[in-house]
């Protein structure tokens, strides 16, 4: 049993501590004993992270906020001095009952021997002790991290919390006088608080413990005085002297603050006062005041939430912005000076073309430098080649070429924006269609307008309008010349992006399995074996990159049913129209029904012998014939005919299998399992393997290769060491409209319920209730039927495979990064270096007791806060359920603070913790919460599933488990389509 004592540096927040259990004993260590680095460590410090540090390791210790309390402790102790010495500064005044309290170090004894007695102290008196940096810390032995000696004799600023056995014992405050000063020399004050850098408020610890520790909160603080009032209230200390510093007005003002919502006056600006925290009391979490000693509880002075607003950084919407067109991409664009700044920057000049004031010229200033600054360390890093690198990336292939194709993604996204937003309009056509569909050879484009012709959404009709639409497909290719595969732009030298030279598609390397560079003219299998006219046998679409398909019959012939299923229909019901049509048809005539295997279906022939398969779609009430001549139709009379699949539905579609690693010159689609009676949501056709929206509850489902012609389809690294790749897709509708409510389909409901669950939720209300543990480590079995598969072993050997033959020569190989994980990890960066979290407020929630808000728009996919807490393991855990449910603290028995990472780890906010523990739940949130990784550090984040608003409150969707009645906690999110319990 280790006795060593941790001390929680840094910046008040003791974030992400990592209390693990091992054999009976619980150890707290820190996850900064994995640093390597001095660099490390200071990314960690400016994260947010764990300061916590086994004992004997304080020389990595931040020495920030101990200096910072140092520096405080050693100026109102030299005041004291100066005094004495009547040589206090003009214009200030110290009072003798202000000064530095003699009977501190009695306090301290007294602490001291009570610990001693082990009346204070764990039954099983822990190993470990862990201090706090917001509590109260009376007992300077328990401050290894202190430098200097005069922190013993300093007064108690601080309330020490022991953590023993995973446990939070409060030791109360010997509270000896505190000092006061005149309430008129705020200047000196100012000095203060300048030692209260304006640092990172995340990381304030924000333990709303202690209802007679008075500990204060800083967001709360933040509410009334925006910036002024957040820094450091660890120190109470400090607070006091503010609290005192107003004298009189401050007292009568804090009557009105029993609540303690509000702790800032909003007279003066300055002024924090120290007030008894909020806890939530009662079943539903009424707001009562923390003080529970007698006080007549007084009204809150609440602060409308529109004058915060307008104390924060103004953020506000131009009035004839357009808040539907306030993607980021989109006000990137319309920045008047081309400068890339940030969204909420930009935000201003979205429509306004002006910056309304000095500080958002400032925030843009340090929002442009910051991104610069990002940028300039991924690239650093990228040239690195951190395992982030993007050229780590293009090793891999096109599908990991991560930073270029953040570039096709964002015009992807934009395109994806733009065909939703037209999707409403009438008058929109299929023109965004062949904006995006610039993966189309042009030989091919017409091929796929052609059988897409009935289509009603998305696809391109063959119309009046086709042949501008077709040259404009034409146009957007020559402009662009991106991957069929991954969509992708980027090359390089050892993954290049090859066109073939009959089609004019081009690949990368990787993407297409080509691991020699060709010399001179290549061409894609299709062209090099002449095949004509040829489609995919999982969606019958033609165009893009095909291999061969093998074991193609079972696909076919379901392909073929479902053609016929409509031609069929078509037969029975309007048989006379069929002739009609075959009349209409010039050149074409019936050969009647076909049979195979059971399966029925027109095969119709041209006069020259050519076999035909008719399709019929429905459009309105008449039917059209669509006549394909394709490779599978020619396949029904030609068993020797090549059959072929695009790789992008080879990839994406679960149960193929890539027989060929070295090539990827064919995939097995045998273990496809296409429906007949499947209708494509995207091009309304009916057959063909498709996905399902990864949406839980979303029952939409659409071919991958129509998916990847919206840019919908999805790929990210799973497992618990990236072992595997996971392929999603997600509809229309929910890439556009995240928040939107799926289509409810009774029969995949409880899967849905199952995936979302595991994907990241927060703890249910006691500990029997993590039925389904256990983050999305394997999507094997889940994600079948629900839109995700996880690619067969040999595809991922195929790509690791060209990419450990390049990198014999270039470097490490590397799994592919996804471009999702990517774009997470660098938002996280750009997160931290901007300190977004400035702009968010804690304030009375509409929902539940305190939320959190954003004081500034937060546009779609932004970070937008990190759940930081202490690292747990489940026994510890449990326990700590336990204690939080029998114990005192009111608030901790009304609200859990317990995020699950994982199936082995659980944040536990409930006494350390950052802003986000007050992110209350939604049904219809705008946020959604990931866990990524960050330097093999596993981090709880919430993006923004839409853009958010200066004002609205941050919620995400808690997916507590279910509950059977009577243990049912009432959702009170008010949202329309609420499901009336969290769990
Ligand atoms: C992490 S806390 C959220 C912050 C909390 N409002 C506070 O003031 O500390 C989670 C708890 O808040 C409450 N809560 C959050 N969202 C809620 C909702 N939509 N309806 C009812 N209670 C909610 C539940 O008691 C839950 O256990």
């Amino acid at each position: 049993m280790d006795s060593s004592t941790v001390d929680a540096g840094d910046t008040g927040c003791v974030s992400n501590l990592i209390v693990d259990e091992g054999s009976g004993v619980d150890k707290c260590w820190s996850s900064d004993d994995a640093l390597e680095s001095e660099k490390s460590a200071e990314f960690l410090t400016s994260t947010g992270n764990t300061s916590l540090r086994k004992a004997g390791s304080f020389k990595n210790l931040n020495h920030q906020s101990s200096c910072s309390l140092l520096d405080e402790l050693k100026l109102l102790n030299s005041l004291t001095w100066l005094k004495a010495q009547n040589k206090l500064p003009a214009g200030l005044a110290l009072h003798e009952k202000d000064e530095y309290p003699q009977n501190f170090e009695r306090g301290l004894e007294d602490g001291k021997k009570k610990r001693e007695m082990g009346s204070e102290s764990c039954p099983t008196s822990g190993p470990y002790t862990v201090q706090e940096e917001n509590p109260e810390c009376n007992d300077s032995a328990q401050f290894p991290s202190c430098p200097s000696k005069s922190v013993k004799t300093l007064f108690p600023l601080r309330q020490s919390k022991t953590l023993t056995f995973g446990t939070c014992v409060t030791q109360p405050s010997s509270k000896p006088r505190l000092p006061k000063f005149s309430a008129k020399k705020l200047s000196r004050k100012r000095d203060l608080r300048r030692l209260y850098d304006d640092n990172d408020r995340e990381v304030n610890d924000v333990n709303q413990t202690e209802l007679n520790g008075g500990t204060d909160n800083c967001e709360i603080s933040e509410v009334s005085r925006g910036k002024k009032c957040k820094r450091d209230f660890s120190s109470n200390g400090f607070r006091e002297f503010l609290t005192r510093e107003s004298g009189h007005e401050g007292a009568r003002k804090r009557k009105h603050n029993s609540v303690g919502l509000k702790s800032c006056s909003s007279q003066q600006v300055n002024i924090c006062y120290r007030k008894a925290r909020p806890i939530v009391c009662g079943k539903y979490g009424e707001l009562a005041n923390g003080n529970l000693d007698g006080d007549v509880p007084k009204p809150a002075k609440v602060v409308p939430l529109s004058r915060v607003l307008n104390s924060a950084r103004r953020c506000t919407l131009p009035k004839n912005c357009n808040p539907k067109s306030t993607s980021r991409r989109e006000l990137k664009k319309t920045s008047p000076n081309g400068a890339v700044v940030s969204s909420d920057v930009c935000h201003n000049h979205t429509g306004c073309g002006k910056i309304n004031d000095t500080p958002m010229e400032k925030e843009k200033k340090e929002c442009s430098v910051g991104d610069k600054k990002i940028r300039k360390e991924l690239t650093k890093l990228e040239h690195l080649g951190d395992d982030q690198s993007e050229k780590d990336h293009s090793k891999l292939g096109g599908i990991a070429h991560a930073q270029l194709k953040l570039k096709s993604k964002e015009i992807r996204k934009r395109s994806i924006y733009e065909l939703t937003d037209k999707g409403k309009d009438p008058s929109f056509d299929s023109s965004s269609f062949s904006k995006i569909s610039n993966c189309l050879p042009a030989k091919k484009e017409g091929k796929l307008l052609k059988t897409a012709e009935d289509s009603k959404l998305g696809l391109c009709k063959l119309s009046s309008k086709s042949s501008t639409l077709e040259h404009q497909c034409h146009s957007d290719l020559d402009s662009d010349a991106f991957c069929c595969v991954c969509g992708s732009s980027n090359k390089d030298e050892i993954n290049n992006l090859l066109t073939c030279s009959q089609c004019s598609i081009k690949v990368h390397q990787a993407c297409y399995g080509v691991s020699k560079l060709p010399k001179g003219h290549w061409c894609c299998r299709p062209c090099r074996t002449s095949s004509k006219d040829i489609v995919c046998v999982l969606c019958g679409y033609g165009g893009g990159a095909m291999t061969q398909a093998l074991r193609s019959r079972t696909v076919v012939k379901s392909l073929l049913r479902a053609w016929n299923a409509e031609t069929e229909c078509m037969a029975k019901n309007k048989l006379s129209s069929v002739k009609t049509l075959q009349k209409d048809s010039s050149g074409l005539h019936c050969s009647g029904y076909g049979h195979q295997d059971n399966s029925s279906f027109f095969v119709l022939q041209r006069e020259d012998g050519r076999p035909l398969v008719s399709a019929v779609c429905k459009m309105g009430m008449s039917y059209k014939f669509d006549v394909m001549h394709n490779s599978i139709t020619v396949g029904l009379l030609d068993s020797a005919t090549k059959q072929w699949v695009h790789m992008v539905c080879g990839l994406w579609t679960p149960g193929t299998r890539c027989p060929n690693v070295d090539t990827m010159s064919a995939f097995d689609v045998s273990g496809a399992h296409p429906r007949a009676d499947v209708v494509c949501c995207i091009c309304k056709r009916a057959g063909g393997s498709c996905i399902q929206c990864r949406v839980a509850n979303c029952s939409a489902q659409f071919h991958p290769w129509c998916a990847h012609q919206k840019g919908l389809l999805q790929s990210e690294l799973e497992g618990v060491d990236n072992e595997n790749i996971g392929f999603y897709g997600i509809c229309v509708l929910h890439a556009t409209h995240p928040t939107c409510e799926s289509n409810h389909d009774p029969v995949n409901t409880e899967a849905g319920c199952i995936e979302e669950e595991e994907l990241t939720c927060a703890r249910t209300e006691g500990s029997k209730g993590r039925k389904r543990d256990g983050f999305r480590h394997n999507y094997c079995d889940q994600s079948k039927g629900n839109g995700g598969c996880l690619v067969p072993q040999e595809q991922l050997n195929a790509w690791v495979h060209i990419n450990g033959q390049k990198s014999s020569t270039q470097g490490l190989p590397k799994l592919p990064v996804s471009d999702i994980e990517h774009d997470c990890r660098k938002e996280y960066a750009r997160y931290k270096q901007a300190k977004f979290w400035k702009h968010l407020v804690v304030y009375k929630s509409g929902i539940h007791a305190l939320g959190l808000y954003t004081s500034r728009f937060i546009s779609r996919s932004e970070m937008v806060v990190e759940y930081v807490g202490e690292i747990v393991g489940l026994r510890v855990a449990d326990k700590r359920e336990n204690e939080y449910q029998s114990g005192k603290k009111l608030q901790y028995k009304s609200a859990c603070y317990f995020f699950r990472i994982d199936k082995e780890h659980i944040i536990d906010a409930t006494c350390k913790g950052g802003i986000a523990r007050f992110v209350n739940h939604s049904c219809v949130p705008n946020c959604v919460a990931k866990v990524i990784s960050v330097r093999n550090e596993k981090k709880v984040v919430f993006f923004a599933e839409r853009d958010i608003f200066p004002g609205e409150e941050i919620t995400y969707d808690y997916h507590f488990n279910h509950e059977d009645e009577g243990k049912k906690i009432p959702c009170f999110c008010n949202s329309k389509n609420c499901r009336r319990y969290l769990n």
